[in-house]
């Protein structure tokens, strides 16, 4: 890489040669078509070597940017492009995506993480490895289970449906996990997205569902076969076997409707994942909507976000 004849942009801690992808990436983040992005990108390249800058502060680059889609009646993409630039560089944000086993949660997650540069996503199941380490089998039989085979392990006094319970105590330990993850990236600034079947909205403390930093949306797959279809395209790919998750199949459909009931029920979003594209987008509409509250929330205007400092 020739670095002499790089563009290079400057945040208030480091600087970095000035990389068309990851604007291109910011632009689609806000909406835009990945050529159409990749396009501006390049636009504003030539533009900033035609004016021979050999230095740039990031919120430079971001004005720049701002003002060149306006020029380019691209308005709303701006707005985004402004909101994402801001809240990413200078304030951390926890997005949820929870849903019953198979329905896409860890697809979809890198998929945002990716569109939006945030560089760490944690399933639930790794916390699930973590808390088996400390919890003994004896004290929370539930915990060693999976979500769907809980219920096996409960015991015999606990009333209701047996399979619900049996996810619900399984979770529970996760859940205590899921939420010592939060306020650590909350009090670090980090910025973070969890997935998994353990996130259930009714069991996760209410302090974290008012939070403004924090972005819950359910993942749900409303046919049956469809759902079904995806542990057989699993089942191809990785060593999770396709029979164990037919064989508890009706189970896993029974999770999957308690976990869009109990998502209703507390005003959590809901998204259904047939197409990855429109997921993703209908996620990113749904996070850019809640990142609009935060910053009507704290009084910024448009105004107020060019001018601070990235
Ligand atoms: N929208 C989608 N269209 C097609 N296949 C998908 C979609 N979302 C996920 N998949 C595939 O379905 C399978 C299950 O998805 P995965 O993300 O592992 O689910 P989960 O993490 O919720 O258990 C994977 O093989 C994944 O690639
Ligand atoms: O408990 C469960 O439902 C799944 C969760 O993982 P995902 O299928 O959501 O990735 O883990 P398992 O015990 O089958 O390995």
């Amino acid at each position: 890489m020739d670095l002499q004849n790089d563009i290079i942009v400057r945040g208030k801690s480091y600087e970095m040669p000035f990389s068309k992808g990851i604007l291109a990436r910011s632009l689609t983040a806000a909406g835009l078509k990945p050529s159409i992005a990749y396009r501006i990108a390049w636009d504003i390249y030539e533009m900033l070597k035609k004016e021979n800058i050999k230095v740039i502060d990031k919120s430079d680059l971001r004005r720049r940017v701002y003002y060149y889609l306006i020029s380019k009646n691209y308005d709303e993409v701006a707005k985004k492009y402004l909101l994402w630039r801001m809240v990413l560089g200078r304030r951390p944000i926890v997005i949820l995506i929870g849903g019953a086993s198979g329905v896409g949660t860890s697809t979809i997650a890198f998929e945002i993480a990716s569109r939006l540069g945030i560089p760490s996503v944690i399933g639930t199941d790794s916390i699930r490895e973590v808390m088996r380490k400390v919890i003994s089998r004896e004290l929370i039989p539930t915990l060693y289970e999976s979500s769907y085979t809980a219920w096996k392990v409960l015991r015999e006094n606990e009333d209701g449906n047996i399979y619900i319970k049996g996810f619900e105590r399984h979770s529970e330990a996760v859940l205590t996990g899921v939420e010592g993850v939060i306020d650590r990236c909350l009090i670090e600034g980090q910025s973070v997205i969890m997935e998994g079947t353990h996130l259930i909205p009714t069991l996760l403390k209410d302090k974290y569902l008012e939070n403004p930093n924090v972005v819950f949306i359910m993942l749900t797959i409303y046919d049956e076969k469809l759902h079904k279809m995806r542990f057989y395209a699993r089942g191809r790919v990785s060593s999770r076997p396709t029979e164990r998750y037919l064989k508890y199949f009706k189970i896993i459909r029974m999770i999957n409707d308690y976990m869009v009931e109990t998502a209703k029920k507390k005003g959590i979003p809901v998204v259904e994942n047939i197409k990855i594209s429109k997921t993703v987008d209908n996620c990113l509409n749904i996070i850019t909507e809640r990142l609009k509250t935060m910053v009507e929330l704290e009084g910024l205007s448009e105004e107020d976000m060019l001018e601070e400092e990235a």
